[in-house]
């Protein structure tokens, strides 16, 4: 059999993921080869991923090697992938998940966002994580900051910003533990749909024993599980990266509990809902949520996005 061909981005993260990932797949007994790739999301960085507008924008070039057949396989953060994949694309696998929710990073360790005393300037271009300190810490200045982790580090270390928002496990995985301030409360800094989790992608055509030896090795089942709730939330939503909307589900046994929310880009009206029920109904779970949250008033903010969107 030959190696397991794995694509995936250059930054230092997704190095550290598509190594981990083979990792897995070498306990299980299996050979690989990584194919590093640069994508449009890493080249772009002067632009936020809300205003450059594509989806996918860090998958599509990795999603045109998977479908000619340079490659088995593409690891990528869970966060980072649309709803709903291009014809012929399926996600086979997620990996064990970690701490899911954001932390504050800074040299200053006594950092805090509650600081109102010395407000901090924070190094952030999401949507999602903009509008919620809009709406709880209004007194933060946001300044934006896009580029790989080591990249805003670097940034924040020039004196651009006292303290960035970030995901726990990014930070985690590039051993930068030491830079958190502060854990943001998951109740009110609702993770992304997928963050922590390393999600597998394939095409149509790989091999399905290939397939199958993959998803054995690598594949999370509490994990997915709680994976194809928030995807199902956020598909219906039809939202990637870029609309302020969250999901996230925890499972304790078989049961299931996913808190979800959607928050105008100003802060100024946050809507969430929470459900619980068992895990083999994960993905109506999600989906019925959703419709809560859009009759509750997030078509409204959607379509305000839309509207903002494309009037630039
Ligand atoms: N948006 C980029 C991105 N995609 C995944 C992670 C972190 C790792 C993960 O969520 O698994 C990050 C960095 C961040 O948001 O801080």
């Amino acid at each position: 059999m030959y190696p397991i061909r794995i694509g995936t981005r250059k930054s230092e993260l997704a190095l550290w993921q598509a190594r981990h990932v083979a990792d897995l797949l070498h306990k299980a007994g299996m050979e690989t080869e990584l194919i590093p790739l640069e994508t449009k999301g890493d080249k772009i960085l002067d632009v936020s991923i809300a205003k450059i507008g594509s989806k996918g924008v860090f998958t599509e070039e990795i999603e045109a090697d998977l479908a000619s057949g340079k490659m088995d396989i593409a690891v990528h953060s869970a966060k980072d992938m649309q709803s709903i994949l291009p014809e012929g694309f399926e996600l086979i696998a997620f990996t064990e998940r970690e701490y899911p929710g954001d932390v504050l990073v800074s040299r200053r360790k006594t950092a805090r966002l509650n600081d109102r005393e010395k407000p901090l300037t924070v190094g952030t271009s999401s949507v999602r994580r903009v509008a919620l300190l809009r709406h709880a810490f209004p007194h933060v200045k946001v300044v934006d900051m896009r580029g790989n982790l080591q990249t805003r580090i670097r940034k924040m270390d020039e004196g651009q910003c006292d303290a960035l928002i970030l995901a726990f496990a990014g930070v985690h995985r590039m051993g930068y533990d030491d830079l958190i301030a502060e854990k943001l409360p998951l109740s009110l800094f609702i993770p992304p749909v997928g963050q922590g989790c390393i999600a597998i992608e394939a095409f149509t055509h790989l091999d399905p024993a290939r397939k199958e030896k993959i998803r054995a090795a690598v594949n999370h089942n509490p994990t997915e599980t709680r994976l194809l709730a928030e995807r199902a939330f956020l598909r219906r939503l039809e939202g990637g990266c870029s609309i302020p909307a969250f999901a996230f589900a925890d499972l304790n046994q078989n049961r299931l509990r996913l808190s979800a929310g959607i928050i105008d880009p100003m802060g100024q009206k946050l809507i969430t809902r929470e459900v619980e029920g068992y895990g083999r109904d994960a993905e109506n779970m999600g989906h019925n949520l959703a419709g809560e949250i859009l009759s509750a008033g997030g078509a409204a903010i959607l379509d305000a996005i839309q509207q903002e969107r494309r009037n630039g």
